[in-house]
């Protein structure tokens, strides 16, 4: 473990940044939300990180920090003391998410349970278990509830190429179905039958409502026996309500302006799912029957229950619900608005008059409110949901328009009891705690990932249920060189859109304009001075399962408990796919500056590179960067990188260029290898300093069975950066590519035997012996020729090796031919 909590620094002269090196035994980072979400999301939230390995977040080590030193606080004579911060907080919900799973599952059960009795209390439940229904029967599925599970169970993914969100047993959800049936069942009856264009489906409800009551005894052998009747008889049932639905509608989704439209909201409950809640205005009650259908507890899951234009009738949301609603009414509609406007979106034009606001009330309004109430987890899309998810999405795309109209009507709502004209600001639309919004999009958060120096890094879910990784980095406080470098980590990321093994950026935003617009130009005004304004830049980031820190931990940990070595096919995998992500970038003349194995991040089994807060690209007419200060992460960094800027011993300004990023992939090759970084036993500040910049310090290389994997260690850490190997060379390193054994033993055995009789025949000749002794050399020992030659492929050294030999050859024979002809004369 690198200890380096002691480092010394004065606070003034060192920025130290913590960042990501994990050793195996120590501890660090973090899962966890820094602002508790309410219960429910929480148990989202939790069930989210059940479903990610253990420490598939940041690593729990300790990591060393990146180090910002201006340029004076280097000097030796100047005797600081390290700034130990270590801003990254252990966080124990990440180690402990597999210990608190039952919990949680439990937890999410009774949830469910409680949820659904307290109806009258929640919006988005609003009446009968008529959905989930529907939507099995699009599967022909009839209405077992078993079966609807267990095709939940098999389609149980959001996307294939998205995150898996297994769902939990199918025995509890049968369970939880019942309970959930029985207690919707229970509202229903309660409500009693609705009139108008409803009473068939109330009917129906009615129905399916007393089936589920009888699902209490599910197993009971009365009720199994008729369950074929039952079964046929929903089924007609179901027809019937398709062909009900099916109704060419009088006021559609989208009937704006139109006056007996009935106002459907679609929550989804959380990410993967949409509830509908149908809904309309008083006026409308009178006059439109309405249907609130609600799949039940989390079967709501992915499901559009209600076809758009259906005239429902279901009992007046209280004013309570109302406002609840328009609570997530205003969160989707953020959502839906793409513009990034800061205002609330409304379309004006129907906007504009009470008389047209009662309309809006009336029209079928989408929303999507992806985050709420239930476990993400279980919502496992089946196929039937996975098409309603899509068609969901569809018709909030179609609605869009009417979502925006709902944002002002929720705005309003909002403001029950105040002033009704009030403009709602957008900011309150949505919950700060739970989501963020880059863009005009809601993320939900689901947890936070880790921290680094500068930035909070979020596990966020967006409205097509993907999760991504959030980075928000605060701007306020900071210096504008500072903030223009976190933004140039927008253009670096731009840059390498589409490179596999890089991280993606998706989406982001810089609330200060003017800054991202200087970065993006180049033209960078305000140097000097801090940023006042609250700014925030908001990375939305292809989402990383692991670190390589925490991998490296990993391995470590379970090395610890055998007597194996690293295993050299494993070290060899990543090691190459390390050197291809850092070759990317240099082919794009950027230099990275902080690599580290916290900065690969392991993406669908591949190590992406992350973090390019501090990368710097090589400007054309240089190989180097220019830096004003010293950065990185201390047991990272190479001389270069920690004498920066000053001169060498021939006069020359040290910079830093690509060799300095090899310098780094060295220590983590180290790491890899030994599991410790190279400098790992010189514990503060100024000793990892002395020995890292003394060209006479030896690195100490503990023996590996591998002689290949000890020289490409050294070809990475050699002091001199002309000497240390470039990324194509590395990529071409024996290790990586090593030589076939069977023909260098064939070789070798042949060569000998042509060598002893080479020998034999010179006949104790001096000059002759001993270039028979260096041929065998040769074929005994080839790197000790090449070692000596700076080889640019395996290609070119199997060529330099043939060509020495050839010489020798060549020249023994000239001494043969001598010999010969002395012989004769
Ligand atoms: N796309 C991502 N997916 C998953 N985790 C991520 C992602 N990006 C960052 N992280 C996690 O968040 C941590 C901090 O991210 P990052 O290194 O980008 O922030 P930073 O502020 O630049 O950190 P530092 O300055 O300390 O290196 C990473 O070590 C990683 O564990």
């Amino acid at each position: 473990m690198d200890g380096e909590a002691n480092l010394p620094a004065r606070a003034a002269d060192f920025a130290v940044r913590p960042t990501g090196e994990t050793t195996p035994s120590s501890t660090s980072s973090t899962l966890s939300s820094s602002s508790s979400p309410p219960g429910l999301i929480r148990h989202v939230q939790a069930a989210f990180k059940r479903h990610r390995s253990l420490g598939t977040m940041q690593s729990k080590d300790v990591k060393p920090r990146r180090m910002t030193v201006p340029s004076r606080a280097l000097h030796p004579t100047v005797h600081s003391t390290a700034d130990t911060r270590n801003s990254e907080e252990s966080d124990p919900a990440r180690g402990g998410c597999a210990v608190k799973r039952s919990t949680v599952q439990n937890l999410q059960s009774k949830d469910v349970v409680s949820r659904v009795k307290g109806t009258e209390d929640d919006p988005s439940i609003t009446v009968p278990s008529i959905s989930a229904t529907i939507t099995q029967s699009s599967d022909g599925g009839g209405c077992n509830a078993s079966e609807m599970q267990i095709d939940q169970q098999k389609h149980g993914t959001c996307d294939k190429d998205k995150d898996v969100m297994p769902l939990p047993n199918v025995e509890s959800q049968i369970d939880r179905l019942k309970k959930v049936q029985f207690s919707l069942g229970e509202t229903v009856i309660s409500q009693g039958p609705p009139d108008g264009m409803a009473t068939e489906l109330w009917k129906l409800s009615s129905h399916f409502s007393s089936l589920a009551l009888t699902e209490t005894g599910w197993n009971h052998p009365d009720i199994e026996a008729s369950n074929a009747k039952r079964t046929a008889l929903v089924q007609d049932h179901l027809q019937q309500f398709k062909n009900f639905l099916n109704q060419p509608a009088t006021a559609q989704s989208s009937g704006i302006g139109t006056s007996c439209a009935t106002t459907t909201s679609v929550h989804s409950t959380s990410a993967p799912m949409l509830n509908s809640t149908t809904h309309t205005s008083r006026s409308e009650r009178d006059e439109v029957p309405q249907l609130a259908v609600e799949p039940p507890g989390h079967l709501k899951t992915n499901r559009l229950s209600v076809a758009q234009g259906s005239r429902l009738r279901s009992p007046e949301p209280s004013r309570k619900e109302n406002i609840a609603m328009s609570d997530r009414q205003a969160a989707i509609t953020d959502e839906a608005s793409m513009s990034g406007n800061d205002a609330p979106v409304e379309d004006k034009k129907h906007c504009s008059s009470t008389e047209e606001e009662n309309k809006m009330e009336k029209e079928v309004k989408i929303h999507k409110e992806p985050f709420s109430n239930i476990n993400p987890s279980s919502q496992g899309i089946s196929a039937s949901a996975d098409n309603g998810v899509h068609s969901q999405e569809q018709l909030i795309r179609e609605s869009s328009l009417n979502v925006k109209m709902e944002s002002s009507q929720s705005g309003k709502q909002q403001k029950a009891g105040s002033s009704r004209g009030t403009s709602v600001s957008r900011k309150r639309n949505y919950d700060p705690d739970c989501f963020f919004k880059v863009n005009g999009k809601l993320y939900q958060r689901l947890g936070k990932i880790g921290s680094g120096g500068s930035s909070e890094v979020h596990k966020v879910i967006s409205s097509d249920c993907t999760i991504y990784a959030l980075k928000k980095i605060k701007l306020k406080g900071r210096d504008y060189a500072t903030a223009y470098g976190f933004c140039q980590e927008i253009g670096y990321l731009n840059r390498l859109k589409g490179k596999d093994n890089i991280i993606q950026l998706i989406d982001y935003e810089v609330t200060d304009k003017t800054l991202l617009q200087e970065v993006m130009s180049g033209s960078m005004n305000n140097k000097d001075g801090r940023v006042k304004d609250d700014g925030y830049i908001y990375m939305v980031l292809e989402y990383g399962e692991i670190d390589l820190a925490r991998m490296l931990s990993q391995k470590w940990k379970e090395l610890d408990n055998s007597d194996k070595n690293i295993d050299e096919n494993w070290l060899r995998f990543y090691w190459q796919q390390i050197l291809l992500a850092v070759s990317t970038i240099h082919e794009e003349r950027i230099v990275h500056s902080d690599l580290k194995p916290a900065n690969f991040l392991l993406v669908k089994g591949s190590l992406k590179l992350i973090d390019f807060g501090i990368a710097k690209a090589i400007s054309s007419d240089t190989t180097n960067i220019q830096r004003d200060s010293q950065v990185g992460t201390l047991s990272y960094m190479s001389p270069e990188a920690f004498m920066c800027n000053e001169s060498d011993a021939n006069g020359n300004v040290i910079k830093c260029g690509r060799p300095s990023d090899i310098w780094s992939l060295g220590c983590i090759l180290y790491q890899m290898v030994y599991g410790r970084t190279p400098f790992s036993e010189y514990k503060t500040f100024w000793t990892k300093f002395k020995v890292i910049t003394d060209p006479n310090h030896e690195i100490t290389y503990e023996p590996v069975s591998n002689p290949w994997l000890l020289d490409l260690m050294k070809k990475c850490l050699a002091w001199d950066r002309s000497q240390r190997w470039r990324i194509p060379q590395l990529l071409q390193h024996p290790f990586l590519v090593p030589p076939v054994p069977s023909l260098i033993s064939q070789s070798q055995g042949q060569g000998y035997e042509m060598v002893r009789i080479i020998s034999e025949a010179c006949g104790g000749h001096q000059e002759s012996s001993e270039l028979c002794s260096q041929l065998r050399q040769v074929l005994e020992e080839p790197m000790s020729v090449l070692k000596s030659q700076s080889m640019v492929t395996s290609r070119d050294q199997q060529c330099m090796l043939l060509s020495h030999m050839s010489k020798l050859c060549l020249q023994i024979r000239q001494h043969l031919a001598k010999s010969d002809l002395g012989q004769n004369e």
